[in-house]
This record gives structure tokens, C-alpha cells and sequence, in this order.
């Protein structure tokens, strides 16, 4: 992924002003605990919530109010603009201390993505679960622990896309959290360059996003000749946001064409990644994991990690090889528990740095002998092992509905 440069000192820090409208204070780590919540700590959490909706409540009332009133949100500049009023009926995102209950939803899925209406994962969680109800969540994190609260029934969240690679937050997340995996999705990813009414090319001097988006548009961020600097910031539509909220004629987004609509900007290019085929892949995450079937082609996700001994990967990769199952990614992460462990005695004075944990997708469903043999075979090699899940595969990457969901 390429560096971000630093912020232009004359334009105004995101970073100061966070993108989520809800208060945003991060928990410390005593007050927040990322395991699968027992049953006390799901009734204190419902007590905590509903404790909090009264003043979420209030807050809404005051933003409902203010909503037209964009010129208040802009300390730094004074023109007067043509701006289509963002909608405040708009779902805020669910942030990390603030988690209100959703509202009534009859029978409809509810589905928890990570950004503002007009992300790629809002339409992700469309194409997975058509007619859910989308909960936007400010962070990855808060996505995982609405499912958990039972404040949505399934998150859907980016795994890996076909230009930026894998999105390694995600991996680590789903270590540690107990949800599973029950499907995936895969989804085109068409990115423009968004600005305010009016505003020209040659105006910019900034370009905010998803860092993900700003590495699958870099080449042609460079070939439109602009001279600008790349901002990351939480989601694609919350940089729409920003820029509208904000009035800032200096600077441009890179969003969908729907956070476009959404948030009364201009599109002044469009398909602005660097390979026309951008797919990114999403998992579908519940709290109980669905029964793997064989009537038609299922994936399964393992996460292992070894302790000692020489070819483990090498030994675990061929119990796959050997039943004839192919592998569809291979992923390793630092092993955050162990980043350094000391050897035995014969090497004193040394460590035993980089230790990792893999994650393997594998083409074959829990349901058939081969793969539970294949797995039998590499819980032998391997000190630990989870199943994070077994699902159907998404055979249909380029139609706009349907994915590989359970039933
Ligand atoms: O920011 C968004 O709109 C997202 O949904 C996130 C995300 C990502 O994490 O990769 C999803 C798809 C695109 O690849 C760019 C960004």
C-alpha cells in the first residue's frame, strides 16, 4: 500500500474532526473486552445501551436541526455554496461507546457494515441480503460487536480486493471475535472522484478516501495530472461526507456514484481505478455458524498457528494437496500474543522473532470426508486451530444481486 503524505498545513486536519457525528471517545481496555460476551456481560451491555438511548435520542434532535446548516460545520471557509443539504434522516453510524438499539425492524435481516450510507459495504450488505436493513458502524470493530450485542443479526465486512490486497484489520478482527463466517460476496468496485458543486479539477489540492480506494485509483490519480495530496480516511462515502459537510472546495473524494447522490457532490471523473475488473471480497459474519452442505460448492476458512518442529506449513499445505483441494488464500499475521519468544537454553541470549498465524481458504465444505481428513491431519502438525467458517462460494462476482449467502 503506498504512504499517505503528510496533510497539507493549510487545509483543515481530519484527523481533528472525526468523520463519526456521535461522540467518539475510545474505550480503554479495561472498559472494552473484544471476546464473546458472557450473559452478564450481555445484560450489562443492554443496561449501558439503554441508558444511552435517551441521550442519543437528544443528540439526533440537536443533528436533525443543524442538518441544513452546513455552513456552521465550516470554520475554515466562508464562501457561499450551492449545496444540496445532506439528508438527515441518513442512519448514523453506530460508534464504538454508543451503541443505540436499531430500530424496530419487523422480519428484516438486520446487516452491520463498516462506514456511512453510500460505502461499498452498505451495497455489499445489499447484494448479500437484499431487503436487510444496513446499520452503519463507524469501525470494523463496532461492526463485530453489534452482532455479538445482538444489536444486528450478521455483519458484512471487506476481506480482501483484487487491486490493494487484503484488508488485515479483518483477519485479525475475526481472531478475536467469536463470530463466523456463513457467506461471501464479491463485489465491483467503481470508484470517482467527487467534489462540491462547481468546483474544478485544477481547484484541488487534496484527495481524501478509504486508503484502500486510494491505492486502487494511485496511477490514475497521477494520470489526471493532479497535484494533490492523498488523505486516508475511515470509508469512501464518509470522505463524501466530509468534503460536503464541510463546504471544501479544495478538496475531492473518492466514493461511489451513490455517496455522490448522496451527499450532493458533483462527479468529476468516473472509473477512476486502475483496473476496470476491482473486485473486493466481503465475508458475511453471525453468531452461530450455518451447516455445511455438499449440493453445491462450499469454501471453508481455517486460522492456524504452530508451535515447534520444521515443515509445518509445508505438512499442512499437502494434507490439502494430497485430497486434491485446492487453496484460494493464504494469509499470515504476526501472532500478537507471542511477537517475540525466547528459544531453549542451548540458544540463550537469542529470540525467536516473527512468529505467525495463518489463515487458509480451502475449496471444499466441512461436510465432506476429504476436508474433515485433511483437517484431522493438520490439527496433528499445528498447536492451534479454529474453523472460522464453512460457506457457499460465491460464483457470481459480476451480477448486482445475490452472493454466496446460507439459506
Ligand atoms: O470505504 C468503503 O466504502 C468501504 O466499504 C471499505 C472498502 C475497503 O475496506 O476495502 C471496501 C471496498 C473498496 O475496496 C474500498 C473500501
Amino acid at each position: 500500500m503506498q504512504s499517505i503524505p503528510a496533510t497539507n498545513p493549510t487545509i483543515p486536519a481530519l484527523k481533528s474532526k472525526p468523520i463519526c457525528s456521535l461522540p467518539r471517545s475510545l474505550p480503554t481496555r479495561a472498559m472494552y473486552r473484544p471476546d464473546t460476551p458472557s450473559r452478564s456481560d450481555w445484560q450489562s451491555s443492554c443496561a449501558i445501551l439503554a441508558s444511552k438511548v435517551a441521550v442519543l435520542a437528544q443528540q439526533q434532535e440537536v443533528q436533525k436541526s443543524n442538518g441544513t446548516d452546513l455552513t456552521s460545520l465550516n470554520g475554515h471557509h466562508n464562501q457561499t455554496l450551492d449545496l444540496v443539504p445532506i439528508d438527515p434522516n441518513l442512519p448514523r453510524p453506530l460508534s464504538i461507546t454508543d451503541f443505540s438499539p436499531a430500530p424496530m425492524h419487523g422480519s428484516q435481516l438486520r446487516v452491520a457494515y463498516q462506514g456511512v450510507p453510500g460505502a461499498y459495504s452498505e451495497a455489499a450488505a445489499g447484494k448479500a441480503y437484499p431487503n436487510c436493513e444496513a446499520i452503519p458502524c463507524d469501525q470494523f470493530e463496532v461492526a463485530f460487536q453489534a452482532v455479538e450485542l445482538w444489536i444486528a443479526d450478521r455483519a458484512v465486512l471487506p476481506v480482501e480486493n483484487s487491486l490493494g490486497g487484503s484488508i488485515h484489520r479483518n483477519y485479525d478482527l475475526l481472531l478475536r471475535h467469536r463470530l463466523h463466517i456463513v457467506g461471501e460476496v464479491q463485489l465491483p468496485v467503481h470508484h470517482c472522484l467527487l467534489a462540491l458543486p462547481g468546483v474544478r479539477k485544477e481547484y484541488l489540492t487534496r484527495v481524501i478516501s478509504h486508503p484502500q480506494a486510494l491505492s486502487q485509483c494511485e496511477l490514475t490519480l497521477t494520470k489526471l495530472g493532479l497535484n494533490v495530496v492523498r488523505e486516508a480516511v475511515d470509508d469512501t462515502a464518509g470522505a463524501a461526507e466530509f468534503v460536503a459537510a464541510n463546504s471544501l472546495r479544495d478538496t475531492a473524494a473518492i466514493a461511489s456514484a451513490r455517496a455522490a447522490d448522496l451527499y450532493g457532490l458533483q462527479i468529476l471523473a468516473d472509473g477512476i481505478q486502475d483496473d476496470s475488473s476491482n473486485v473486493t471480497r466481503f465475508v458475511m459474519l453471525a453468531r452461530e455458524p450455518i451447516i455445511p452442505r455438499t449440493d453445491r460448492p462450499f469454501k471453508t476458512s481455517i486460522v492456524f498457528a504452530h508451535d515447534k518442529g520444521t515443515s509445518v506449513l509445508f505438512k499442512v499445505l499437502s494434507a490439502f494437496a494430497f485430497r486434491n483441494i485446492s487453496l484460494t488464500k493464504i494469509e499470515s499475521r504476526p501472532h500478537r500474543n507471542r511477537p517475540i519468544r525466547l528459544v531453549d537454553d542451548a540458544n540463550v541470549g537469542t529470540a525467536k522473532h516473527f512468529e505467525y498465524m495463518f489463515y487458509v481458504d480451502f475449496e471444499a465444505s466441512m461436510a465432506e470426508v476429504r476436508a474433515q481428513n485433511a483437517l484431522a491431519e493438520v490439527q496433528e502438525f499445528t498447536s492451534f486451530l479454529r474453523v472460522l467458517g464453512s460457506y457457499p462460494m460465491d460464483m457470481t462476482p459480476w451480477s448486482p444481486s445475490g452472493g454466496g449467502a446460507e439459506d
